[in-house]
Parts: structure tokens; sequence; C-alpha cells
């Protein structure tokens, strides 16, 4: 069954909100070089952490400038998870990789998924999203999911899909990529931010049945 990760927490009620939801994973945003309102202190990040209940798994999402300050992140937050979006070398990622308490999953862009070969083995899994031109996520932007269906067919690495998935297009996006999990921010949040408890629920249902889903047969009508 495809595992559903929702991103950008900022409060305890984001939290109560998606764990009542029945996610794997949530996502707290920490750290990051663009401008974004899901982006939460350190101290804020590791509360969340502290909060969230067992069999629920922690990522830490951010951009950092160097593998230096990601280790300074981890310590701090405690996540179990390390989530990258930015520029790192895959050298940088595998001695990351082995210096933290955490696994790692690095963010490749969509429109360059034949790159994602280059940080295979040096990560837990892969996020494959469409990020801003500044290098950040959130964008609400969904990609080419044909091409990243293939791309994902030559790694080894557990493939998480990102980038606009919504509870009306996950279903689609699941039975398209047949993606190891999915993550969406922007795509199940209220208009004040706040992660919206029906959207999140028809989220998980969605993306948690799609392969049970059968499309109503029309052959037929008239
Ligand atoms: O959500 C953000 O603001 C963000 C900022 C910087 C790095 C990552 C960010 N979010 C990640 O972006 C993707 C997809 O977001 P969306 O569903 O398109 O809104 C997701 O992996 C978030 O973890």
């Amino acid at each position: 069954m495809t595992r559903v990760k929702i991103c950008g927490l900022t409060t305890e009620a984001d939290l109560e909100t998606v764990v009542d939801a029945g996610v794997d994973a949530v996502g707290i945003i920490c750290g990051v070089s663009v401008d974004t309102p899901r982006e939460v202190s350190i101290e804020q990040a590791r509360q969340l952490v502290t909060a969230t209940p067992p069999f629920v798994t922690t990522v830490l999402v951010t951009m950092p400038s160097d593998p230096d300050h990601a280790r300074e992140l981890v310590d701090a937050v405690g996540p179990d998870v390390l989530q990258i979006h930015g520029g790192l070398e895959p050298d940088d990622l595998d001695h990351l990789r082995s210096s933290i308490n955490a696994q790692l999953l690095y963010a490749v862009d969509a429109d360059d998924a034949t790159n994602a070969a280059a940080y295979d083995d040096v990560v837990d899994a892969l996020l494959v999203d469409t990020p801003g031109e500044d290098g950040g996520g959130g964008t609400g932007k969904t990609h080419d999911w044909e091409r990243t269906r293939q791309a994902a067919t030559d790694l080894e690495s557990p493939l998480i899909l990102a980038g606009g998935l919504t509870p009306d297009n996950v279903a689609d996006a699941v039975r398209t990529v047949e993606p190891f999990a999915v993550d969406a921010a922007s795509g199940v949040e209220a208009d004040d931010g706040s992660k919206d408890p029906t959207a999140v629920q028809s989220f998980v249902d969605r993306a948690t049945t799609a392969h049970r889903t059968v499309e109503p047969d029309s052959s037929h009508l008239p």
C-alpha cells in the first residue's frame, strides 16, 4: 500500500489533524533558504517531533548550506528522517548519511530525474518534486508523472512522489507512478495555511485505496 507523508506542519493542531487521518509520516520544515509560511523555528520543530506519537515517522525538511549545518539541525531537532532540498553533492550526502542518527531522503527535480541515479546509492529514499526556481518545494505544481515513472524503473531507492498532489489527483498519481509513498504540503491546506482535516483525510483515503478503486466502465453506454 502507498505510504503517505503530509508536510509543512506548523502547529500541534496540524499534527493532530494528520495523525488522526492516519498518515505514515509528518514533515516539519526548518532551516530553508526560501520564503515559506511553512517554516518553523528549531525550537518549534523540536517540540513537534517530541509531540509526534509512536509509529508515525518524523521528517525534518531542510535546505542546508553545507553538511555541517544539516548535522546541527538533526542534533537539535531529533527527527527520524532528514529530507534535503537544494544543492548538496552525492559525496556530501554519503558522508552526511553515515554521520547522523536519522535516515536520509534527497529531493530531486522532476525536470532532471535522470540525475537521480547519481544519488541512488547514497540515500535511503529519493523524493521527486517540482521545485521552484529557488530550489525550494511547496510549489503546488505537478510534473510529468509518466517520465517520473520511467526514471523510477532504474532506481533501487524507494521513490516518494511530491509536487502539487491534492485529494483530487493523488489516486491518478499513484496509479501512474506507483511510488513507495506520496507527499503533499500545499494541496491539503485551508485558506489560513492550517492543514484542513477533510482534505487530509480525503488525501490519505484516496492515496491508500487508489489501486482498489475501479474506474466506472462506460463502454456499454451509448
Ligand atoms: O513546502 C514548502 O514550503 C517547502 C519549502 C522548502 C522546501 C520544501 C518544501 N516543501 C516540500 O515540497 C514538496 C511538495 O510540496 P507541494 O505539495 O507541491 O506544496 C513536499 O515534498 C514538501 O516536503
